[in-house]
């Protein structure tokens, strides 16, 4: 092994939206957390895997940091604040359209040893220099960030920059996975997720927020991958707006989920998707539980 490999652990954290999961996708080179317009998409901890010759970088993607209303919001809170802990650095990801720091936020780094990187996204929707200069020094009187980038997770501006100094804080040492391991997230988790990014982007409203996916069950079927998967809704209005007219919007989905999943994992795959009603599940631990939330701590 080249003696001065280095491997550890980043963290990604932020509010809901401002692109954590996006700017996971463009380091590793491929699509391993879903995104979408509406705020907090991502609900488990994520580990995306980036090796390459010299180093390999455990990136924590993570639930954007809000006021929870659910046990299911306390919940990701949770997984975001237990993210800043013993990590090699810590990326706070702001969104320049939103603006300026926030207390609340950054109280949460007030102890933390590892160096915390300030990172301004959607830089490609900047309308003037000083609007950005203006978030930085804003953000860097409140806090003294190790350093602090400007990018584009999109257009993938300036990413080479943030990976050459999280280079610099991995300690020398093993890697910690395979060298083509990517994510730790199952084939099951993927493609659940990928359903529910499908479902955020067709609907509106509270139905992004109370819908979980579960895959059921698979099976061979003539050379062709089943796979069965149930949609959880929280009430019959939310259902009948998935199951949309003569079933057009849940055959909508599923057709937009088939070809993703069918091109991550290399298979044919046929889809078979179902609307279940579980009242109030985001508030019942052990509905959590069943839709694999509990494992975030
Ligand atoms: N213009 C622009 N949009 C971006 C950029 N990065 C992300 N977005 C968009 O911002 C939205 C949110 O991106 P996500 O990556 O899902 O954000 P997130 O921080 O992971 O969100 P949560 O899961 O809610 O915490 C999506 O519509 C992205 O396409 C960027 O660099 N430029």
């Amino acid at each position: 092994m080249n003696t001065k490999f280095r491997s550890g652990f980043i963290s990604i954290v932020g509010r809901p939206n401002v692109g954590k999961s996006t700017f996971l996708n463009a380091i590793i080179g491929q699509k391993i957390a879903i995104t979408s317009p509406k705020p907090q998409t991502t609900r488990n901890r994520i580990l995306g895997i980036k090796t390459t010759q010299d180093y390999q970088m455990v990136f924590v993607d993570t639930p954007g940091i809000h006021k929870p209303k659910h046990e299911l919001g306390r919940l990701l809170d949770q997984t975001a604040q237990s993210a800043i802990e013993g990590m090699d650095a810590v990326l706070f990801m702001v969104d320049q359209e939103k603006g300026l720091a926030e207390d609340h936020i950054i109280r949460l780094f007030q102890g933390v040893s590892s160096p915390v990187y300030l990172i301004i996204n959607k830089v490609d929707t900047l309308k003037s220099k000083i609007e950005i200069d203006k978030i930085i020094i804003s953000y860097m009187n409140a806090y003294p960030f190790a350093g602090f980038f400007p990018i584009s997770a999109i257009e993938g501006t300036n990413l080479n920059h943030v990976m050459d100094e999280l280079v610099k804080c991995l300690p020398v040492g093993y890697p910690l996975f395979g060298e083509t391991e990517v994510t730790d997230q199952s084939d099951f988790q993927l493609m659940s997720e990928i359903i529910r990014e499908k479902v955020l982007y067709h609907t509106q409203e509270e139905v992004p927020h109370a819908v979980a996916v579960v895959i059921e069950h698979t099976e061979m079927n003539a050379g062709v991958y089943e796979v069965h998967a149930t949609i959880v809704v929280e009430r019959n209005t939310q259902k009948q707006i998935l199951i949309g007219k003569g079933g057009d919007m849940l055959k909508q989905i599923g057709t937009e989920a088939r070809k993703e999943i069918n091109k991550i994992l290399d298979t044919k795959i046929h889809l078979i998707l179902w609307v279940k009603v579980k009242k109030d599940w985001r508030n019942r631990p052990s509905d959590l539980k069943s839709f694999g939330y509990d494992k975030n701590e």
